[in-house]
């Protein structure tokens, strides 16, 4: 058997390109095949792994190796291709989607493990999200709405960004937009549909959908979700303070939030989200456009973990 890789070299400041070296020298060692492309630039991921899936008839697996923004990728490429199973070797920054699947989160474990589910031919089924707004794609961790879409936007568009990852200080860019946009962000009125149901909020600053329960690299938005029991956790928090928000990102490291009165938990297969603002959204930490958006669980992947 042949194993396909799509290796994004720029994860983890770059760093997933050693990493890819020595999972190479692995796999030689082992004499295992396999074929590895490499990405260049966003959107490649997707580009990629779908031409992987139309070129090849008998089943595969296809191992992304990065880290959520690579799989994000990866997944939208061959999501609605049955015949391709998917691995995920996490080098990046954040890694969520391996915390969600309870993979180590250390590339060289997960690649052991993979490779022994892959030899016993030992895979599990995850669930995956579609959403429908402006843009229109699947999603493996999370889809978000409001403050946390807002700020991940200024941080994408921070010329600082690029600056600090390289000094491996990141996060700070983070903190800072998120001090700084805590006193300026205005939470909004948001009409929220669960299946059926339906939801009015006068003043949300988020709205997080989510598989499982990490988020923006470790935070438990939503400790109770499984990523493989076929519907998700919607995390709304509402009318809080900005004082009692900031509280919030840090009991989030923990799941402790959810005690809040301000936050609001769901569960569904169906979610619509709309509000007269039109609301900034990201879907996996990647941006997506903003306002009204329809979030289903969608089907179940094979994944080799
Ligand atoms: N060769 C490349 N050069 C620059 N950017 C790339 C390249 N290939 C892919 N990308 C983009 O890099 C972005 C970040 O990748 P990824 O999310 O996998 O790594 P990360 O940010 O280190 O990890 P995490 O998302 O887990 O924090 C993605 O949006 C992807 O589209």
């Amino acid at each position: 058997m042949v194993l396909y890789f799509i290796v994004n070299p720029s994860a983890k400041n770059g760093k997933c390109k050693k990493i890819w070296c020595k999972i190479e020298q692995r796999l030689q060692r082992r004499h295992i095949d396999y074929h590895v492309v490499f990405t260049q630039k966003q959107g490649d991921g997707t580009k990629l792994a779908q031409q992987f899936a139309e070129q090849k008839h008998e089943p595969f697996i296809l191992i992304a190796v990065g880290g959520d923004g690579t799989i994000h990728e990866v997944m939208n490429g061959v999501a609605m291709y049955d015949h391709v199973a998917v691995g995920y070797i996490p080098a990046g920054t954040g890694n969520d989607f391996a915390r969600g699947i309870k993979l180590s989160t250390k590339w060289n474990k997960a690649f052991g493990h993979m490779l022994s589910s892959i030899e016993h031919k030992r895979d599990n089924l995850y669930d995956i999200g579609v959403f429908q707004g402006t843009k229109r794609g699947v999603f493996v961790n999370n889809v978000g709405c409001g403050f946390d879409a807002h700020i991940s936007r200024k941080v994408n568009a921070s010329k600082w960004k690029h600056i600090l990852n390289r000094l491996y200080l990141g996060k700070f860019v983070y903190v800072f937009y998120l001090l700084k946009e805590l006193f300026t962000y205005q939470p909004t009125a948001v009409q929220l549909t669960v299946d059926q149901k339906q939801y009015a909020f006068s003043r949300a600053w988020l709205v997080t959908v989510a598989n499982h329960p990490y988020y923006g690299g470790g935070m438990k938005i939503a400790p109770l979700a499984e990523a493989n029991d076929q519907h998700f956790d919607i995390v709304v928090v509402d009318g809080v303070s900005r004082m009692k928000l900031l509280g919030l990102f840090v009991t989030v490291f923990w799941g402790g939030h959810i005690k809040m009165k301000e936050v609001h938990i769901f569960q569904g297969k169906y979610i619509h989200i709309r509000s007269h603002a039109s609301l900034p959204l990201h879907a996996d930490g990647e941006q997506i456009g903003e306002g009204e958006i329809t979030i289903l669980v969608n089907k179940q992947i094979r994944v080799f973990r």
